[in-house]
């Protein structure tokens, strides 16, 4: 059937970490969907993981020179002010050059000065916020740009209510349907269908508390017969691997980042995460049974309150960063033999699924062109 939509041109802007890259790239293949012919432009800030990972999803990005302002006075604060105008100047160019239709921010330091930019214009924009607790960036942009899309039910406290639309934060297709993908996961990690896995995430940039526990427990889960797909981000993955060594025929594997998540998702028959929005909005599409851990480093504790709505619904388990030491391993094996407590948990935490979340935002996004 003939695609009823025009090709468009659509500027996506923002990043900094993979919660904020990996929905933009959905938004993006869902342009590409609904109309292969659109333009999608990326705009990230230098130096961040946009600029090697939106390459890779097969998008052009400029960056931005921009960083955040720190809570402390720090060297970069003083070139803070710096970077703005500079950024905001190169963010007027490239809107003059690339000519968007629309322009979407998905928050992240890019997205600021890009979206600021383009609707200072009046080009039609729209923000999509990922947590249950607005970012500094998507809050000062609500009151400028057209569309809010959240994830969460109550978010009129950050953001004018006309403006809001509950999407779901949108997920990258090949996570969508996992069901058919076991056999394939398992072999692609060198693991075997006679043990269960354990999935460790520590989101896309690693965490260290769940790192400490999983490397002090590391000799309980192989003697208790599990395997386990080990995510340590870059700071711990040299210490993990030497551990790793140890235990190679037992099936323990360490990747400092994974790029196939669905199969990570897929080989799982549990998980331990920080709480971070995206992960959460996989683990819910995978319907896998988790055990939260939500970083303490985020503003507003943002991450315990996505794993508080999926605790009260009894569709995750939560253990607190601070208790981590102590209850991370005794929590997982726990959960690792009990099976009923796996199933509950699984019924529940597909209940909160949205799978249409990247279709629903770009509707509101062609309704904004239109
Ligand atoms: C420390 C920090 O600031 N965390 C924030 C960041 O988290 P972070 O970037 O960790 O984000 P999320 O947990 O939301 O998402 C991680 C994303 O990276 C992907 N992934 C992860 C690990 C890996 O090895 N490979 C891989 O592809 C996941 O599949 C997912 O798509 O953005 C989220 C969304 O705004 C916030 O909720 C988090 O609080």
């Amino acid at each position: 059937m003939p695609s009823s939509h025009r090709p468009y041109r659509i500027i996506i802007s923002g990043g900094g970490t993979g919660g904020h890259i990996y929905p933009a790239v959905a938004i993006a293949n869902q342009i590409k969907a609904i109309s292969p012919e659109s333009e999608i432009l990326f705009v990230g800030a230098k130096g961040r993981m946009e600029m090697t990972r939106v390459p890779e999803a097969g998008y052009k990005i400029v960056g931005l020179w921009i960083s955040g302002l720190q809570r402390r006075l720090t060297i970069d604060n003083l070139s803070f002010p710096l970077k703005v105008l500079s950024s905001l100047r190169a963010s007027h160019k490239i809107i003059k050059d690339f000519k968007p239709d629309a322009v979407v921010g998905v928050g992240g330091y890019a997205s600021g000065p890009l979206l600021y930019a383009a609707t200072a214009k009046g080009i039609p924009s729209l923000i999509q916020e990922q947590n249950s607790y607005a970012g500094i960036t998507n809050k000062l942009l609500a009151k400028k740009v057209g569309k809010v899309c959240v994830a969460y039910e109550n978010m009129e406290k950050f953001f004018p209510a006309e403006k809001i639309v509950l999407t779901g934060n949108p997920v990258r297709q090949d996570i969508l349907d996992i069901t058919e993908k076991r056999r394939e996961a398992l072999l692609h990690f060198g693991l075997t269908s006679e043990k269960k896995t354990i999935l460790v995430i520590g989101g896309s940039l690693g965490a260290r508390t769940i790192n400490h526990s999983i490397a002090d427990g590391l000799e309980q889960l192989a003697a208790a017969g599990y395997q386990l797909i080990w995510q340590t981000g870059k700071g711990f993955y040299t210490e993990a691997k030497e551990l790793e060594a140890n235990y190679t025929d037992q099936g323990i594997r360490v990747f400092d980042f994974i790029k196939r998540m669905d199969l990570a998702y897929a080989a799982a028959d549990i998980v331990v995460s920080r709480a971070g929005a995206l992960s959460i909005s996989e683990l819910c599409l995978a319907a896998k049974p988790c055990i939260l851990v939500p970083s303490p480093n985020v503003a507003e504790d943002h991450q315990t309150k996505n794993a508080m709505a999926l605790v009260q619904q009894h569709a995750a388990i939560l253990v607190r960063d601070v208790e981590a030491s102590q209850k991370l391993i005794t929590a997982t094996l726990q959960l690792a033999q009990d099976e009923q407590e796996q199933k509950r948990l699984s019924e529940n935490i597909k209940k909160m699924a949205r799978p249409n979340a990247a279709a629903d935002i770009v509707d509101e996004l062609v309704k904004l062109i239109k």
